[in-house]
């Protein structure tokens, strides 16, 4: 064993949290807030310079900013991603402190009614998620205003575009200040930025756990699966970490507090179902890949502890985000459907003369895909894209398309590049492929769903209303996962909304 790599103590705890990102960090602050003592294990290393992070390029030496502070570096993690991206998923994701929240584009925007009406079950409405979310909010305001200096430099692009959308009767809005409207719209893009650093839960939830007594934290730690009887879980088996070999960071079975102790999955979409299925909860197919590989396959809980739940399905995602102004429609589907469709133009294309636009429709769709895991060295994949595999879905991207290539088309001295003029809106939907490299946004949601249609018994669901996964007694999934269906915008806001209704559910179970 590596020296660097030290063993667990003997110490347990009210909440073991898998997984320091959107849904993490919000839990262990309102968990310690309750007075519960708090793990939260995180496999990645630390980020922010304001957490001892170190991560940063030459000219940040000197100060305390790394290059998850900077704004200007946030599309760092695809040039430079060694130790930061979570090596063992085919997907883009982040593993380090904050996750998903420390290495994003910080776009942050407020849910649409819709976004929890559609698809969420009871007690995760509208109604009941809107005081969450002003209170999310308050914490987290957000600025369509990246600089010290309030001011917006090359907004050229904007302009042209604004201009076009306006005169097709667009209307523009402060997107935050009126979430609903999102037919016939459009406005500036809004950040979890603060005094032009990062800001968001890494930022407010986190710092105020820190203070606490009862918030211990874990870097470089990675929860291997489950250590349960049956459907009550005791501790979790975890391993030094360190870019994807093992390094320094804790190692050895932590236990949670015998009898009332609960742990909670907030690994994301493709983390939290993996260690389901490493600790035998989910589908039959993946539990035999667990069971057959080298690497889980000797110590494997035994097949008659295993909970079968449909963990993988029900995946979602949309077609990727930038910046640029936004604009949104929504468009009544032939099934009589509503799907939104959130549009983002950036100055960003073949010359320097060009922008790139990008649609992506979230609410409302209805392909689903699965992911799983590969034999052996059980790293996450996806098994089944969730691009575009209902007619309805597909016939929405086109429509949408049509409908804005006539609208920005009228712009003086704009051409379109792509599509050619020549060629048909449905010739060039059908040539971009339904794959996660063709269509991919990394918003990946679902693998957990919560309902109330018990998945043990053919539902879809993973988890019940209390975010309780089906079948146990004390384990719980609180991140992206648990998304029933994908929503309007980027998810981060979202997703805190989710942890804080979680937590209160969770905190008044007996
Ligand atoms: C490049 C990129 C850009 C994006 N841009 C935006 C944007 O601009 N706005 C927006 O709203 N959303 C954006 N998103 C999406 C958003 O970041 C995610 O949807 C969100 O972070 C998901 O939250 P989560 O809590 O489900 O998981 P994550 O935030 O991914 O957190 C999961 C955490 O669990 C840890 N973990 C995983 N497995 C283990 C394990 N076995 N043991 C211990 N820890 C583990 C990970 O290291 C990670 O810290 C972007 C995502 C990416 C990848």
């Amino acid at each position: 064993q590596n020296p660097a790599c030290a063993a667990v103590g003997t110490e347990t705890y009210d909440y073991i949290i898998i997984g320091s990102g959107a849904g993490g960090i919000p839990m262990a602050d309102l968990l310690t807030e309750a007075g519960k003592s708090v793990l939260l294990v995180e496999r990645g290393p630390l980020s922010s310079g304001r957490y001892n992070g170190t991560m940063k390029p030459d000219w940040l030496v000197g100060t305390n900013l790394t290059r998850f502070d900077v704004p200007g570096l946030f599309n760092q993690i695809w040039r430079d991603p060694t130790g930061v991206r979570c090596e063992d998923h085919e997907v883009m994701a982040g593993c380090v402190l904050g996750g998903g929240t420390a290495v994003n584009s910080a776009l942050w925007w407020k849910p649409h009614t819709r976004d929890w009406d559609l698809n969420f079950p009871t007690g995760w409405k509208a109604k009941d998620m809107q005081p969450l979310i002003e209170k999310v909010w308050n914490r987290i305001p957000g600025t369509q205003y990246p600089g010290r200096d309030g001011k917006l430099l090359n907004q050229e692009g904007f302009d042209v575009v604004t201009k076009g959308l306006a005169e097709a009767g667009f209307r523009g809005v402060i997107p935050n200040d009126e979430p609903d409207a999102k037919n016939h719209t459009f406005g500036r893009p809004t950040f979890f930025l603060a005094n032009a650093e990062r800001h968001g839960p890494l930022r407010t939830y986190l710092e105020t756990a820190s203070m606490r007594s009862k918030f211990n934290l874990f870097v470089n730690t990675d929860a291997r699966r489950l250590v349960r009887t049956g459907g009550k879980v005791t501790g979790v088996e975890l391993e030094c970490y360190k870019n994807g070999t093992r390094g320094a960071g804790h190692s050895g079975t932590v236990n949670v507090t015998p009898g009332t102790g609960r742990v909670i999955l907030s690994a994301g979409t493709f983390g939290s179902a993996k260690i389901l299925l490493r600790s035998g909860i989910g589908p039959k197919d993946q539990l035999d890949l667990v069971k057959a590989s080298t690497l889980d396959g000797p110590t494997m809980i035994s097949s008659d502890q295993w909970i079968n739940l449909p963990v993988g399905y029900n995946l979602n995602d949309h077609v990727a985000p930038n910046l640029g102004p936004m604009f949104w429609q929504t468009i009544t589907g032939s099934d009589g459907i509503v799907r939104h469709i959130q549009w983002q133009a950036r100055v960003e294309g073949r010359t320097d003369t060009a922008m790139t636009i990008t649609q992506y429709v979230g609410t409302g769709t209805v392909s689903r895909g699965r992911m799983g895991l590969r034999a052996n060295n059980l790293n996450t994949r996806v098994l089944t894209d969730p691009y575009l595999r209902n007619a309805v879905d597909k016939e929405v991207v086109a429509t949408g398309i049509e409908y804005i290539r006539g609208v920005l088309s009228k712009i003086d001295k704009l051409t379109w590049i792509v599509p050619a003029a020549n060629v048909t809106t449905s010739t060039f939907v059908d040539s971009v492929l339904p794959t996660k490299e063709s269509r991919g946004s990394n918003h990946w949601t679902g693998s957990a769903t919560i309902g109330t249609d018990d998945g043990r018994t053919g539902g879809n669901a993973v988890v019940d209303l209390d975010t309780k996964v089906y079948g146990t007694d004390n384990l719980f999934v609180v991140d992206a996962s648990i998304f029933p269906g994908q929503i309007t915008g980027n998810p981060t806001g979202a997703i805190i909304a989710v942890a804080e209704n979680a937590a209160k559910k969770i905190l008044a179970l007996k």
